[in-house]
């Protein structure tokens, strides 16, 4: 298979950088810290980044790496610095071959601050390029609601493989979403998905476990009879999509059941698998650019569960243009013979704004 080197390395490392998530959510002590836009991040966004980089820097030392968070705010905080090196250190597989190929552990705190600050890739058209987000849905993972831990592989702007590592989501392909899916999920029994793609050959889902990962299998989106009867996801955080837009278009479609709100790359797994079947993205400010971390996994993989990943204009996402997706506007994930039906309906609710 092609990739099958990048696909066993990028499934291990989301899986090493959950355990440290998970072992994160269990206290009190999350060290929120706020970004300038705002947005949260915590002990276990910088944690997770630093091992996925060093797997990465491992195995591929010549890729780029595009990933979310930089060290600089650790630099001038030490005991948040020192707390994060204490989870790094205690993160490791159960399958201790696996911990040796992944590269084994950071050796210092110092050598952590390095790995982190090893994402500042501008990204862009040529060569592999990484794209990382260590915990996508930052406010579902301190609220214990959906949250994923995102990695993509691009070559010259394309996406090659994606995995998605979705801790409080559950395991079995067929559990039903409803509306409550990204309230209290918290690691349970049977919770904690893998979601992985390659181009070309098909999309799988496996069981997200603290030891050697288990088989996968495939995964296909529903295909959908009757389109009223749909369910569609669309984020928890009213900031980051319109929910009024997303209800006008739901209702132009004929769709009568409540929507499903959850955080994270969490909705594109969850339609590829066919527990639900649109996810819609409408833009809130027309000046927001979508981060490439925040969908290059997931657009993969629910294409390659026969799906289809437009903008609101109906583009194809583009990531060949830095570490933004500067020529999209939203998101219009569906099954690909559905796909143009619901494009029609999000063109006539926002022309009619
Ligand atoms: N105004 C905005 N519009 C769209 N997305 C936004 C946004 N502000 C922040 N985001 C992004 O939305 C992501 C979460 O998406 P969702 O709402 O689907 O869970 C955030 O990722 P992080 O949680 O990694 O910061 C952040 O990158
Ligand atoms: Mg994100």
């Amino acid at each position: 298979m092609p990739y099958a080197k990048e696909l066993r390395i990028a499934q291990l490392a989301v899986q090493r950088a959950t355990l440290l998530t998970k072992s994160v959510f269990h206290t009190t002590a999350k060290g929120t810290v706020s970004k300038e836009d705002h947005s949260p991040v915590t002990v276990g966004d910088f944690g997770a980044q630093a091992l996925i980089i060093s797997a990465l820097r491992h195995h591929f030392p010549d890729d780029e790496i595009v990933a979310e968070e930089e060290a600089a705010e650790l630099i001038a905080n030490k005991p948040l610095s020192e707390r994060i090196w204490s989870y790094v250190q205690a993160t490791m597989l159960e399958d201790e071959s696996a911990e040796q190929e992944l590269g084994g552990p950071i050796q210092s705190e110092q050598e952590m601050l390095d790995a982190i600050d090893m994402g500042k890739s501008p990204g862009g058209a040529k060569g592999r390029i990484w794209a990382i987000d260590p915990i996508d849905g930052t406010k579902g993972f301190l609220r214990g609601g959906q949250y994923a831990v995102c990695l993509a592989l691009m070559v010259d702007g394309d996406v090659k493989v994606g995995v998605l590592g979705c801790p409080n989501l559950p395991v079995d392909d067929s559990a039903p979403l409803d509306a409550h899916a990204g309230e209290n999920q918290t690691d349970a029994e049977g919770k904690g998905v893998i979601f992985s793609a390659v181009l070309g050959e098909g999309a799988t889902s496996g069981a997200l476990s603290r030891g050697a990962l288990s088989k996968e299998a495939p995964i296909h989106m529903k295909p959908i009879e009757d389109i009223t009867q749909a369910t569609f996801c669309e984020s928890v955080e009213s900031g980051h999509s319109s929910h009024s837009d997303q209800a006008a278009i739901a209702k132009l479609l004929g769709i009568t059941k409540p929507s499903v709100r959850m955080d994270s790359q969490a909705k594109y797994g969850s339609i590829a698998r066919g527990a639900g079947d649109l996810y819609l993205r409408l833009p809130v400010r027309a000046d927001y650019e979508e981060k490439i971390w925040d969908h290059a996994a997931g657009d993969l993989i629910v294409r390659e569960a026969g799906g289809e990943v437009t903008d609101v204009t109906g583009k194809r996402l583009d990531f060949t243009l830095g570490r933004t997706l500067k020529a999209n506007k939203g998101v219009v994930a569906a099954p690909k013979a559905v796909h143009g039906k619901i494009l029609e309906a999000v063109k006539q609710v926002l022309s009619s704004k």
